[in-house]
């Protein structure tokens, strides 16, 4: 887990100037794509006209899928930025056999110059034909790559990095690269994260600037509307935060083959040797497992486990019928004795996980959600206090919380201190039967938790809407229409809402303020958006976005 753990040296600063199309090795050794990317056996292979029709047929609906599900991808904001409507429009005029075109050829290398980082942490490149976007990992922009591409999508193709040819010209970006930085022998090979290479302060204003365009493309609000993002709340660690792990494997083809036709475990027959399983994460860019031995931004403990977790999936293999995801969890050992902070690793999905955030102490089962990053959990509490306690309208003493989406009740049971009355609703029953027994072993007294849906608690909800505060917590999807109707009915005076997703959470929010086909128009107003760093060295970044119901015009 060493930064210095490759064989080359990293250029110094001179050589970098001195030698501007010299090619570049990652310190880890991982300039280039990862070896046994399948080439000949049809890999290269042209399609003919039938498989081609089949292929976009099946992309057209993948699409689809996802426009229904998510909406649109972020990505394709970036491409109308960059080729420009007019190039954009003229594809998308001439249909699926232009948009979905098989540009490139798998595995295939292109020369090309990052333009600038996606949402997702890709670094985006115009083709040289100007009428296509390319997409490669582990670089920034300015940079000038080798790009082997991996699959086409819509007017634009996926690739693995080969080598960076050049480097971006000093200060011309204000994303730089640094190779030191990496501290993980997978990284550039395997898909887990995507900006070791990046310093932490930069990636944390990377992330504003995904929050910020998030609004900006996907809220349907003007940008007068839209404060600016605030600095991103930094993860106290950076490395070793992630406490939970779930590396998978798929089962050996020789394995699968003596399962027969029936796939009857009888007709195994053990192998002489025993066949070799990769257990880990995607590699780059293919849904090929790359073989993982420790993972430097999960926690010490889960490192310390993971060897003999992996050791258990091998002897066992001949027992699997398909592949399978296992899973790591540290949890607390104890919570008698505040100040040890010990953990253990729980691999069963039903065993209890134990958690302390600030003072409150809690119990999930390790099947459950839970954060996953524990460090930054207190100053993420503590933020979205400060900002119930500076825009909350009502008296202390006289508010009242509705937490939706609940879990095992981490918001509700940090925060109830503040309110008189709190309700939670979550639709797992089991993170439900914890939540209340959360609530007991903490001695709060003032929350109620639900089974259900979301939109069910409004059923239950008697409390003033303008002394009412909703925290919102949405899984990746974000809330769906019903539930925004029913929020604006409700209209709580003020909304906090916490999401891992920030595209779906500003489109929600537009919903908000803008409103919905029979739901009474609310006049809301963002006071404050800002991003959380849960999950530093990759792209991902959790949104927090506030709201508050101005009085009067909107007759709540
Ligand atoms: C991102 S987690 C947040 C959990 C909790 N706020 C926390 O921070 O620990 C989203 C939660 O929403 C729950 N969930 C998913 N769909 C739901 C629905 N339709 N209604 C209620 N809860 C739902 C999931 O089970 C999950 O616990």
């Amino acid at each position: 887990m060493s930064a210095t753990a490759g064989s080359s040296s990293p250029p110094t600063k001179k050589q970098r100037n001195d030698s501007p199309t010299q090619t570049i090795q990652l310190e880890n050794g991982n300039t280039t794509a990862p070896a046994g990317a399948p080439q000949g056996n049809g890999f290269n292979r042209i399609l003919t006209p039938k498989e081609e029709a089949k292929r976009i047929k099946s992309k057209v609906r993948d699409r689809q899928k996802v426009l229904e599900k998510m909406g649109e991808e972020p990505i394709y904001f970036d491409i109308a930025d960059l080729l420009g409507d007019e190039v954009v429009q003229t594809i998308i005029k001439e249909g699926p056999s232009k948009e979905f075109i098989n540009k490139f050829r798998r595995g295939e290398e292109i020369e090309c110059r990052i333009e600038r980082l996606s949402a997702h942490g890709e670094g985006l490149a115009i083709a040289p034909s100007r009428d296509w976007v390319i997409a490669v990992p582990h670089c920034v922009p300015g940079e000038l790559v080798v790009a082997r591409i991996t699959a086409n999508e819509r007017m634009y193709s996926r690739s693995e990095l080969v080598t960076v040819k050049e480097r971006a010209a000093e200060s011309s970006h204000a994303i730089e690269r640094d190779d030191k930085l990496v501290n993980c022998k997978y990284f550039g090979t395997c898909s887990g994260c995507q900006y070791q290479h990046i310093e932490y302060a930069t990636q944390l204003d990377m992330k504003r600037n995904v929050v910020q365009r998030a609004f900006k493309n996907f809220s349907h609000l003007p940008e007068d509307l839209l404060p600016p993002a605030k600095s991103t709340l930094p993860s106290p660690l950076q490395f070793n935060y992630r406490t939970k792990l779930t590396p998978h494997f798929e089962l050996p083809r020789e394995l699968k083959r003596r399962r027969g036709a029936r796939g009857r475990d009888e007709t195994i027959e053990k192998p002489k040797e025993v066949p070799y399983v990769a257990i880990g994460f995607d590699k780059v860019g293919t849904k090929q497992v790359l073989d993982i031995e420790e993972c430097p931004i999960a926690t010490a403990s889960i490192n310390r486990a993971l060897p003999a977790e992996r050791q258990r999936v091998k002897d066992n293999i001949y027992t699997y019928k398909n592949g399978a995801t296992i899973l790591l969890r540290d949890s607390l050992k104890q919570f008698e004795d505040k100040d040890d902070a010990s953990t253990e690793v729980i691999t069963d999905h039903k065993a209890t996980v134990k958690e302390r955030v600030g003072v409150t102490k809690f119990l999930s089962p390790a099947g459950t959600f839970f954060q996953n990053n524990r460090s930054i959990l207190p100053s993420l509490i503590s933020y979205v206090q400060e900002q119930i306690q500076t825009y909350s309208t009502a008296q202390e003493g006289d508010r009242y919380l509705v937490d939706a989406y609940c879990g095992s009740g981490l918001f509700s049971l940090c925060l109830a201190t503040l309110f008189k009355r709190v309700a939670g609703v979550e639709i797992s029953a089991d993170s439900i039967k914890f939540a209340k027994q959360n609530a007991t072993i903490n001695g709060i007294e003032n929350v109620d938790f639900l089974a259900g849906d979301a939109q069910d608690i409004f059923k239950h909800i008697t409390y003033p809407s303008d002394r009412t505060t909703m925290i919102l917590d949405p899984p990746r999807r974000g809330c769906d229409e019903p539930f925004i109707k029913q929020l604006l009915t409700l209209a709580p005076q003020l909304i906090v809402y916490v999401s891992c997703n920030v595209h779906t959470q500003a489109r929600d929010v537009g919903q908000m303020i803008n409103g919905l086909p029979g739901a009474p128009k609310r006049n809301y107003e963002i006071l404050s958006i800002r991003g959380a760093d849960l999950f530093p060295q990759t792209y991902h970044v959790e949104g927090i976005c506030v709201l508050r119901r101005k009085t009067g015009e909107d007759g709540a």
